[in-house]
C-alpha cells in the first residue's frame, strides 16, 4: 500500500489514497494505523490520513491517532492533506472543502509567484464552548479558568472544543509545564467523557504565547493545531491576549485569528512532504 509520509511543525503524519478499492472498502484502518504509525515496528506518525471520495464536499478525509482512536479534527493533519490533494491534482483547487466528523473544513492553498506550495491557511470554523459541546462535566456554560481536582492538585482549566476536546492549563514558565506528568492525568480525567487534549501555554504578549501539548490519543507531539485554535480562543476568553495571536510550539509557530465578525478560528502554518513509501498490509 503506496503511503506519503508529511508534517506540520513536526506533528507528522502517514497519508493513504483510499478513493479506489481494495482500500476504499476496508474496515480494519484502526488496527492498520497502529502499526503503522508505530515509531520501531512500523514507519512512525502521530496519526494516520486517509483520503476518500465524498458527494457533500470536494473529499472526505478520516484522521485516526496513532493509538488508533479517531478524533473529530485535526488541524496540522488538514494542512497536509490539503497540499497532497492539490499537488497531486485530486483536487485541482486551492480552495478545498473536506468533509470531516467536526463538520466542513476549508483549508486554502498558499503559493509563491513561482506557484510552489508555501503553506496552508484553514478556516477551522466556530470553537464551541458549552460543556456539553467539550464535552466537560459540570453546570452548563463555558469552562472558563475553572478548578479541576487532578488527585491530590487543584488546576486552573479552560476548555474549549474545535471538533475536538482541548483542556488549557496556564503556566508561569513554559519550559517547566507537567507537560508529560500531569497531561496524561488530565486527558483520561472523568469531567471528560471523551477524554481530552491538554495544552500548557505561557502568555508572552497580547500576541504572542508558548505552548506544549499533550494529545489526546498520541501523547506529547511537537504541535497541535486544534490545539492552538483553542489556545488563542482560550487565552481571549481569559483576557489574556487579542484574537491574532503567534503561538509559539516546539515545532515552530502558528498564525491563529479568531475573526470577531464571524466567530469563526483561521489558522495559517506549513504542510512539508518529507518522503514515499510502500507499507506491506
Ligand atoms: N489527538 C487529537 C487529534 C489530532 C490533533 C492535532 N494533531 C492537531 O493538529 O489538531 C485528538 O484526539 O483530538
Amino acid at each position: 500500500m503506496e503511503f506519503v509520509k508529511m508534517h506540520g511543525l513536526g506533528n507528522d503524519f502517514i497519508i493513504v489514497n483510499a478513493m479506489e478499492p481494495p482500500l476504499l472498502d476496508r474496515t480494519d484502518w484502526e488496527e492498520i494505523a497502529v502499526r503503522m504509525c508505530d515509531r520501531h515496528y512500523g514507519i512512525g506518525g502521530d496519526g494516520l490520513i486517509l483520503v476518500f471520495p465524498s458527494d457533500k464536499a470536494d473529499i472526505r478525509w478520516r484522521i485516526l491517532n496513532s493509538d488508533g482512536s479517531e478524533p473529530e479534527m485535526c488541524g496540522n493533519g488538514i494542512r497536509c492533506l490539503a497540499r497532497y490533494v492539490y499537488e497531486r491534482g485530486i483536487v485541482a483547487k486551492r480552495r478545498i472543502e473536506v468533509d470531516t466528523l467536526a463538520g466542513i473544513i476549508i483549508p486554502e492553498i498558499i503559493t509563491d509567484e513561482a506557484g510552489a506550495v508555501t503553506g496552508v491557511c484553514v478556516d477551522m470554523g466556530e470553537p464551541r464552548l458549552q460543556r456539553h459541546q467539550i464535552p466537560m462535566v459540570g453546570p452548563e456554560g463555558p469552562a472558563v479558568n475553572q478548578e479541576l481536582a487532578v488527585g491530590d492538585e487543584a488546576v486552573r482549566v479552560t476548555a474549549v472544543s474545535m471538533g475536538n476536546p482541548h483542556c488549557l492549563i496556564y503556566v508561569n514558565d513554559i519550559d517547566q509545564a507537567p507537560v508529560t506528568t500531569l497531561g496524561p492525568k488530565v486527558e483520561v480525567h472523568p469531567a471528560f467523557p471523551a477524554k481530552t487534549n491538554v495544552e500548557f501555554v505561557q502568555v508572552v504578549s497580547p500576541d504572542e504565547v508558548q505552548m506544549r501539548v499533550w494529545e489526546r490519543g498520541a501523547g506529547p507531539t511537537l504541535a497541535c493545531g486544534t490545539g492552538a485554535c483553542a489556545t488563542v480562543v482560550g487565552s481571549v476568553l481569559n483576557g489574556y491576549t487579542d484574537r491574532k495571536v503567534t503561538v509559539h510550539l516546539a515545532g515552530g509557530p502558528l498564525h491563529i485569528e479568531w475573526r470577531e465578525e464571524n466567530n469563526r478560528v483561521y489558522m495559517t502554518g506549513p504542510a512539508v512532504e518529507v518522503f514515499r513509501g510502500d507499507f506491506p498490509l
